[in-house]
């Protein structure tokens, strides 16, 4: 369930009433910890007991590493079946939070109070938890619905623009794979921001969660949420494997323009949705040098992406604005033209 919170965090308040917890556990990044933490210990109103667990910020501490740390914290603070963990961050937070928590002690309850745009559209809604595997992307995971999700908007007061530009991908991803009309609202805002942003959170929001209400374990449909993540995946790991991590909003915005030229090129969408789709995401996102990566490196890696069976590469495609199919298989040739065409807009 998505609740949206009162200034005085009233419905969070109820829900640790009315629930039995034996303590809480708020696991923030340092960030958070600064800025969005305060503003929930001034709010929450609890007689029971709790401890704060904090991680450094970033994508590279989604790891092993990190959830082991936070396991061996849990049991040395004895944490027992009935403790919450309250996820209190983007999306790293909300993914490693989950993780933990559904595999500490064979799973113990925990909710998300999601804190950028990113982690309200997409990440803190639909119960994919995860932790990278050596630069490969969410190897390691459970499918595990967070207790509630509690949204607070004015968190996004403090969070950078670029990270806010980050969470836009996720949006105009929802909207290209299944709401037209959203998408077209959100390729009108000329400058992204907080106050332009925040009336479409809400409608992501449901969309995500329609997705995820139809198809939880990602058998069918649920699919279409990777659509840009593809590519977008690989690139991000092969950046995280370098050292020199890039956003996950940034990545997925290049993928879904290399997908959407792949698209095209597969006979999915016409050559004017194509250009009209990737035009619009540059006018958001500055072009990703990907000159690094030769198409072997991104090629092995799309080979492992989660959705293959077989060893098939199985894209999530745009069959048209707001509609999008899964387990498309697309021919060698077209895949590696999509990672050329993303090339040479650099020089365009
Ligand atoms: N499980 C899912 O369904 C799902 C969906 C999309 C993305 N993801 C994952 O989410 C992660 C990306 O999430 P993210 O973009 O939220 O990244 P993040 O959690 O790293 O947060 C981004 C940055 O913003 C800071 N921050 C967070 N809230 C802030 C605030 N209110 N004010 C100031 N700074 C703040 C963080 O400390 C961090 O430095 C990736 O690992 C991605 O794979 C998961
Ligand atoms: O919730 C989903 O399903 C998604 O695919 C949402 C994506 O935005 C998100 O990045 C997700 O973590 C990717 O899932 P993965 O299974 O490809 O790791
Ligand atoms: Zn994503």
């Amino acid at each position: 369930m998505i609740t949206i919170l009162n200034d005085n965090f009233s419905q969070l308040n109820d829900f640790l009433h009315e629930k039995s917890f034996s303590k809480i556990f708020i696991l923030v990044d340092e960030n958070t910890h600064e800025y969005c933490l305060p503003v929930l210990l001034g709010n929450m109103e609890t007689d029971l007991g709790f401890e704060i667990l904090e991680i450094e910020a970033g994508e590279e501490m989604k790891n092993i590493q990190t959830a082991n740390q936070l396991w061996e914290i849990l049991t040395e603070m004895k944490a027992d079946r009935k403790a919450l963990v309250i996820n209190l961050g983007g999306g790293v937070i909300t993914d490693m939070g989950g993780f933990v928590s559904s595999t500490y002690k064979r799973g113990i309850q925990f909710i998300n109070i999601p804190t950028t745009l990113l982690s309200m559209c997409d990440a803190s809604i639909g119960g994919k938890t995860g932790i990278d595997l050596m630069h490969y992307k969410n190897m390691v995971g459970t499918f595990a619905f967070p207790e509630q999700i509690f949204i607070y908007p004015k968190f996004l007061e403090t969070l950078p623009f670029k990270e806010l530009r980050s969470g836009f991908a996720e949006m105009l991803k929802h909207g290209l794979i299944a709401d037209k009309a959203h998408w077209n609202q959100l390729i009108q805002i000329p400058k992204l921001d907080v106050e332009a942003v925040a009336p479409h959170i809400q409608t992501s929001m449901d969309i995500k969660q329609e997705v995820v209400e139809k198809d939880f374990h990602e058998s069918n449909i649920r699919k279409t949420l990777n659509f840009g993540h593809t590519i977008g995946h690989a690139v991000e790991s092969l950046c995280l494997q370098q050292g020199n991590p890039i956003l996950h909003g940034e990545a997925v915005a290049m993928g879904m323009i290399a997908e959407s030229h792949l698209a095209y090129l597969e006979k999915l969408i016409s050559k004017e949705d194509s250009r009209m789709i990737i035009e619009n995401i540059q006018r958001y996102y500055p072009y990703l040098d990907i000159s690094d990566f030769k198409d072997d490196d991104i090629t092995a890696l799309l080979l492992n992406d989660k959705k293959n069976v077989d060893s098939k590469i199985n894209f999530s495609l745009l069959s048209g604005v707001g509609s999008c199919t899964y387990d498309h298989q697309c021919s060698q040739k077209n895949i590696l033209e999509s990672l050329h065409f993303y090339r040479k807009l650099n020089d365009a």
